[in-house]
Protein backbone atom coordinates (compact mmCIF):
# COMPACT_ATOMS: atom_id res chain seq x y z
CA UNK A 1 0.00 0.00 0.00
CA UNK A 2 3.05 2.47 0.41
CA UNK A 3 3.36 2.24 -3.25
CA UNK A 4 -0.36 3.01 -3.99
CA UNK A 5 -0.11 6.24 -1.55
CA UNK A 6 2.91 7.13 -3.38
CA UNK A 7 1.49 7.00 -6.93
CA UNK A 8 -1.87 8.65 -5.46
CA UNK A 9 0.02 11.69 -3.77
CA UNK A 10 2.15 11.97 -7.31
CA UNK A 11 -0.67 11.71 -9.67
CA UNK A 12 -2.37 14.84 -7.23
CA UNK A 13 0.84 16.55 -7.43
CA UNK A 14 0.38 16.17 -11.48
CA UNK A 15 -3.13 16.31 -11.78
CA UNK A 16 -4.91 18.60 -9.09
CA UNK A 17 -8.45 19.27 -9.96
CA UNK A 18 -7.86 22.27 -7.55
CA UNK A 19 -7.18 24.99 -9.68
CA UNK A 20 -7.32 27.78 -7.22
CA UNK A 21 -7.90 28.42 -3.37
CA UNK A 22 -9.25 32.07 -2.04
CA UNK A 23 -8.65 33.73 1.45
CA UNK A 24 -9.79 37.15 2.25
CA UNK A 25 -7.71 38.74 4.64
CA UNK A 26 -9.23 39.83 7.91
CA UNK A 27 -6.58 41.95 8.81
CA UNK A 28 -3.31 43.45 7.38
CA UNK A 29 -0.75 40.75 7.20
CA UNK A 30 2.92 41.24 6.64
CA UNK A 31 4.50 38.19 4.86
CA UNK A 32 8.31 38.74 3.96
CA UNK A 33 8.02 42.49 3.76
CA UNK A 34 4.82 42.45 1.87
CA UNK A 35 1.97 44.02 3.60
CA UNK A 36 -1.71 42.36 2.43
CA UNK A 37 -3.88 44.77 3.23
CA UNK A 38 -7.48 43.71 5.39
CA UNK A 39 -10.14 42.83 2.54
CA UNK A 40 -7.99 42.13 -0.14
CA UNK A 41 -8.48 38.56 -1.99
CA UNK A 42 -5.39 35.83 -1.31
CA UNK A 43 -5.48 33.65 -4.79
CA UNK A 44 -3.12 30.18 -3.53
CA UNK A 45 -2.25 28.51 -6.66
CA UNK A 46 -1.54 24.91 -5.55
CA UNK A 47 -0.23 23.78 -9.33
CA UNK A 48 2.07 26.67 -9.63
CA UNK A 49 3.67 24.26 -6.42
CA UNK A 50 3.15 21.78 -7.53
CA UNK A 51 4.77 21.64 -10.80
CA UNK A 52 7.42 24.54 -9.11
CA UNK A 53 11.11 23.10 -9.98
CA UNK A 54 12.35 24.23 -6.92
CA UNK A 55 10.52 22.55 -4.74
CA UNK A 56 10.10 19.61 -7.21
CA UNK A 57 12.82 17.96 -9.99
CA UNK A 58 11.85 17.35 -13.44
CA UNK A 59 8.27 18.34 -12.52
CA UNK A 60 6.29 17.25 -15.52
CA UNK A 61 7.87 13.38 -15.07
CA UNK A 62 5.39 11.11 -13.41
CA UNK A 63 7.48 9.74 -10.65
CA UNK A 64 5.83 8.42 -7.73
CA UNK A 65 9.49 7.24 -6.21
CA UNK A 66 9.73 10.45 -5.83
CA UNK A 67 7.61 10.24 -2.30
CA UNK A 68 9.91 7.63 -1.38
CA UNK A 69 10.77 7.52 2.46
CA UNK A 70 7.87 9.35 3.19
CA UNK A 71 4.26 8.52 4.88
CA UNK A 72 1.01 9.45 2.66
CA UNK A 73 0.80 13.18 2.43
CA UNK A 74 -2.40 14.89 2.97
CA UNK A 75 -0.53 18.59 2.68
CA UNK A 76 2.33 19.82 3.72
CA UNK A 77 3.82 22.97 2.95
CA UNK A 78 4.81 21.94 -0.21
CA UNK A 79 1.91 19.71 -1.51
CA UNK A 80 -1.19 21.15 -1.10
CA UNK A 81 -3.92 19.33 -3.57
CA UNK A 82 -6.00 18.90 -0.37
CA UNK A 83 -5.72 22.41 0.52
CA UNK A 84 -4.18 23.23 3.96
CA UNK A 85 -4.64 24.78 7.67
CA UNK A 86 -8.12 25.08 9.25
CA UNK A 87 -10.30 24.21 6.27
CA UNK A 88 -8.09 21.30 5.01
CA UNK A 89 -10.58 18.95 2.91
CA UNK A 90 -12.57 17.40 5.02
CA UNK A 91 -12.81 14.29 2.56
CA UNK A 92 -9.29 14.12 1.99
CA UNK A 93 -8.82 10.14 3.37
CA UNK A 94 -11.97 9.27 2.22
CA UNK A 95 -10.97 10.56 -0.91
CA UNK A 96 -7.15 8.86 -0.96
CA UNK A 97 -9.24 5.64 0.07
CA UNK A 98 -11.20 5.71 -2.95
CA UNK A 99 -8.54 6.26 -5.73
CA UNK A 100 -6.93 3.49 -3.69
CA UNK A 101 -9.68 0.83 -4.06
CA UNK A 102 -10.34 2.05 -8.18
CA UNK A 103 -6.64 1.46 -8.94
CA UNK A 104 -6.28 -2.00 -7.58
CA UNK A 105 -9.21 -2.85 -9.12
CA UNK A 106 -7.89 -1.36 -12.46
CA UNK A 107 -4.53 -2.82 -12.16
CA UNK A 108 -5.06 -6.47 -10.91
CA UNK A 109 -8.34 -6.85 -13.15
CA UNK A 110 -7.49 -4.70 -16.25
CA UNK A 111 -5.32 -3.45 -18.59
CA UNK A 112 -5.41 0.01 -20.27
CA UNK A 113 -4.28 0.49 -23.66
CA UNK A 114 -3.88 3.89 -25.45
CA UNK A 115 -5.94 4.68 -28.51
CA UNK A 116 -5.11 8.40 -29.18
CA UNK A 117 -4.77 11.93 -27.34
CA UNK A 118 -2.66 12.23 -24.00
CA UNK A 119 -0.59 15.20 -25.28
CA UNK A 120 0.14 17.41 -21.99
CA UNK A 121 -0.02 21.18 -21.89
CA UNK A 122 0.85 23.15 -18.68
CA UNK A 123 -2.04 26.18 -18.48
CA UNK A 124 -0.94 26.23 -15.30
CA UNK A 125 -2.28 23.05 -14.18
CA UNK A 126 -1.49 19.91 -16.26
CA UNK A 127 -4.46 19.36 -19.02
CA UNK A 128 -4.87 17.01 -22.12
CA UNK A 129 -6.48 19.14 -24.57
CA UNK A 130 -7.26 16.40 -27.10
CA UNK A 131 -8.29 14.13 -24.23
CA UNK A 132 -6.71 10.57 -23.47
CA UNK A 133 -8.80 7.79 -25.22
CA UNK A 134 -8.17 4.92 -23.75
CA UNK A 135 -9.57 0.61 -24.02
CA UNK A 136 -9.93 -0.82 -21.18
CA UNK A 137 -9.94 -4.83 -21.35
CA UNK A 138 -10.20 -7.53 -18.71
CA UNK A 139 -6.86 -9.06 -17.87
CA UNK A 140 -6.00 -12.37 -19.82
CA UNK A 141 -6.37 -14.52 -17.25
CA UNK A 142 -9.99 -13.52 -16.88
CA UNK A 143 -10.75 -14.21 -20.36
CA UNK A 144 -9.13 -17.27 -20.73
CA UNK A 145 -11.61 -18.49 -17.26
CA UNK A 146 -14.44 -17.33 -19.48
CA UNK A 147 -13.21 -18.79 -22.85
CA UNK A 148 -13.28 -22.28 -21.02
CA UNK A 149 -16.87 -21.43 -19.67
CA UNK A 150 -17.60 -20.89 -23.08
CA UNK A 151 -16.49 -23.86 -24.20
CA UNK A 152 -18.18 -25.90 -21.46
CA UNK A 153 -21.28 -24.14 -22.71
CA UNK A 154 -20.86 -24.98 -25.83
CA UNK A 155 -20.16 -28.35 -25.73
CA UNK A 156 -23.33 -28.96 -23.76
CA UNK A 157 -25.50 -27.47 -26.09
CA UNK A 158 -27.60 -30.26 -27.76
CA UNK A 159 -26.31 -29.68 -31.13
CA UNK A 160 -22.49 -30.28 -29.82
CA UNK A 161 -23.24 -33.38 -27.92
CA UNK A 162 -22.10 -36.71 -29.53
CA UNK A 163 -24.50 -38.74 -30.72
C1 LIG B 1 -9.23 14.02 -4.94
C2 LIG B 1 -10.35 14.50 -4.36
C3 LIG B 1 -10.45 15.78 -3.62
C4 LIG B 1 -9.67 16.90 -3.71
C5 LIG B 1 -8.43 17.14 -4.60
C6 LIG B 1 -10.23 17.88 -2.78
C7 LIG B 1 -9.69 19.14 -2.58
C8 LIG B 1 -10.15 20.04 -1.62
C9 LIG B 1 -9.55 21.31 -1.33
C10 LIG B 1 -8.33 21.90 -2.01
C11 LIG B 1 -10.28 21.88 -0.34
C12 LIG B 1 -9.97 23.22 0.35
C13 LIG B 1 -10.75 24.34 -0.26
C14 LIG B 1 -10.37 25.66 0.40
O1 LIG B 1 -9.46 25.69 1.23
O2 LIG B 1 -10.99 26.67 0.06
C15 LIG B 1 -11.35 20.98 0.00
C16 LIG B 1 -12.30 21.23 0.97
C17 LIG B 1 -13.30 20.36 1.31
N1 LIG B 1 -13.50 19.10 0.81
FE1 LIG B 1 -12.37 18.19 -0.63
N2 LIG B 1 -11.31 17.33 -2.16
C18 LIG B 1 -11.47 16.05 -2.63
C19 LIG B 1 -12.43 15.15 -2.23
C20 LIG B 1 -13.39 15.37 -1.27
C21 LIG B 1 -14.39 14.41 -0.84
C22 LIG B 1 -14.52 12.98 -1.41
C23 LIG B 1 -15.14 15.02 0.11
C24 LIG B 1 -16.33 14.53 0.90
C25 LIG B 1 -16.67 13.23 0.96
C26 LIG B 1 -14.62 16.36 0.30
C27 LIG B 1 -15.11 17.27 1.19
C28 LIG B 1 -14.58 18.53 1.42
C29 LIG B 1 -15.12 19.49 2.38
C30 LIG B 1 -16.36 19.29 3.29
C31 LIG B 1 -14.32 20.63 2.31
C32 LIG B 1 -14.47 21.93 3.12
C33 LIG B 1 -13.63 21.82 4.38
C34 LIG B 1 -13.72 23.14 5.18
O3 LIG B 1 -13.89 24.20 4.59
O4 LIG B 1 -13.58 23.07 6.40
N3 LIG B 1 -13.56 16.54 -0.55
N4 LIG B 1 -11.26 19.86 -0.79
Amino acid sequence: MIFTSHVIDETLRLANIVPLILRRATKDVEIEGYIIPAGWTVMVCPPALHLNPEKYNDTLAFNPWRWKGQGSNTASKNFMAFGGGMRLCAGAEYAKLQISVVLHFLVTKYRWTKIKGGEVVKAPGIIFPNGLHIKVTEKQVDLIKSSTMLDKMICKSPTQQAP
